[in-house]
């Protein structure tokens, strides 16, 4: 249902917020004095009003009740953050009898009412401009949101409930990620002399002293700050882990059985430092995203929007668009990895690379959802 919003035609619309909040964000860099900074709470300010602005259709800080949803958002992953780190509060029993688990409950309700709020006024508008039969509206730039009520009104299998569910996970999936990798490509760049004046160079080369906005085009041409993010999201992919249950019983080649109902967690984050895969990896070297120098590697040796039939919708705006614009078609073309590719590659790729970090582990811990990859013993913890 999705899919469409990310065709490049409506992202080409989403860029002038991306523009506007970036604009934003660097007027409000120039006025900071601090000597430090944290930058990531910063940057994820402007990475929350766009996502609000591309979700829902609403400017966060013209909303009544924007600030307090902002502050809900930042409060939820404090809470969650506080509640993985502390193995005790993982116990539903004991969290429940805590402040953090209260403070959850207040914390979820202001931002579905909130959500909630924004959805039915969105629903009522939408209303009105086809009553009104409203001739602009065709032009109008639709939001996510807008996306999903159109769907359910051509009776597609979605419910309001759904609709809300959809519209927090961008939220959260969509300003969060970005924001850490803005954060961190700019600490590479920061730290690596030589890239940021390259990367000075193409933006003088593309803009030469002119203040004017980016457009799609230009973006297209900034090819090596294309290799600069993904450089940057391979040594720091926003998503280091990703996890599946297993929904039927599975061997490996390499004859391990993993059993149904069994988790299994992609350590992304390893595999993109894994030195057979990449020479020397913790250098920030955005050449490795040449293509002479990527042809040889395997596809799912970077995966930071994870691969397969659940990968991250947010692709196609980083990795997608970009390729396949230049053909001018009007079709969506969803990047979609054949099931059975995808498995035979976790089990070459992520299994093998598993292996060798739960290997470290494995003494003494007996915890029924961790499967045991040592090779001399193939049986399961
Ligand atoms: C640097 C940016 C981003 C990174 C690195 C990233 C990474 C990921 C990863 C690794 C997953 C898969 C999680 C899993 O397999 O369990 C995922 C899922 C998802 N992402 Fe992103 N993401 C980014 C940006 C975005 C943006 C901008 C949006 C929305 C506009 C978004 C929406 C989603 C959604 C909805 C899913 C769930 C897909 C599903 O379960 O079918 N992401 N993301």
């Amino acid at each position: 249902m999705l899919t469409p919003t990310f065709h490049f035609s409506i992202l080409q619309k989403f860029l002038k917020i991306f523009n506007k909040e970036s604009k934003r964000f660097v007027e409000k860099l120039k006025k900071n004095t601090e000597e430090v900074t944290n930058i990531s709470p910063f940057v994820s300010i402007y990475t929350l009003n766009s996502m609000c602005e591309t979700s829902m259709g609403i400017s966060l800080n013209e909303t009544e009740g924007g600030e307090g949803y902002r502050s809900s958002v930042h409060d939820f992953g404090n809470i969650i953050f506080k509640r993985l780190s502390r193995p005790w509060l993982l116990f539903h029993f004991i969290y429940h009898f805590t402040n953090a688990y209260l403070k959850q409950k207040l914390t979820i309700k202001a931002l579905h009412n909130f959500s909630r709020n924004i959805i039915e006024t969105r629903k009522k508008d939408m209303e009105i401009d086809r009553t009104e039969k409203n001739r602009d509206s065709g032009k109008k730039r639709l939001a996510l949101l807008d996306m999903l009520i159109l769907a359910q009104k051509n009776g597609e299998d979605i419910d309001d409930e759904g609709i809300q569910e959809e519209v927090d996970t961008f939220m959260f999936e969509g300003h969060d990620t970005t924001a850490i990798s803005i954060s961190f490509t700019l600490m590479l760049l920061a730290n690596n002399k030589h890239c940021q004046d390259k990367l000075y160079e193409e933006i003088i080369s593309v803009f030469g002293d002119d203040d004017r906005e980016p457009t799609h085009t230009d973006l297209q041409e900034m090819k090596y700050m294309e290799r600069c993010i993904k450089e940057s999201l391979r040594l720091y992919p926003s998503v280091p882990i990703v996890a599946r249950m297993m929904d039927e019983d599975m061997t490996t080649r390499q004859g391990y059985f993993i059993p149904k109902g069994c988790v299994v967690a992609g350590m992304i984050y390893d595999m993109h430092r894994r030195a057979d895969l990449y020479p020397e990896p913790d250098k920030f070297d955005p050449d490795r995203f040449l293509l002479e120098n990527m042809s040889e590697r395997h596809p799912f040796a970077y995966i930071p929007f994870s691969a397969g039939p659940r990968n991250c919708i947010g692709n196609e705006i980083v990795d997608g668009p970009a390729q396949k614009a230049s053909s001018e078609d009007n079709e969506v073309t969803p990047i979609a990895v054949p099931k059975h590719e995808f498995i035979q590659s976790i089990k070459k790729e992520i299994f093998v690379e598993l292996g060798k970090e739960f290997r470290n582990y494995r003494k003494g811990l007996k915890y029924k959802n961790i499967v045991n990859y040592n090779p001399l013993e193939k049986n399961i913890l």
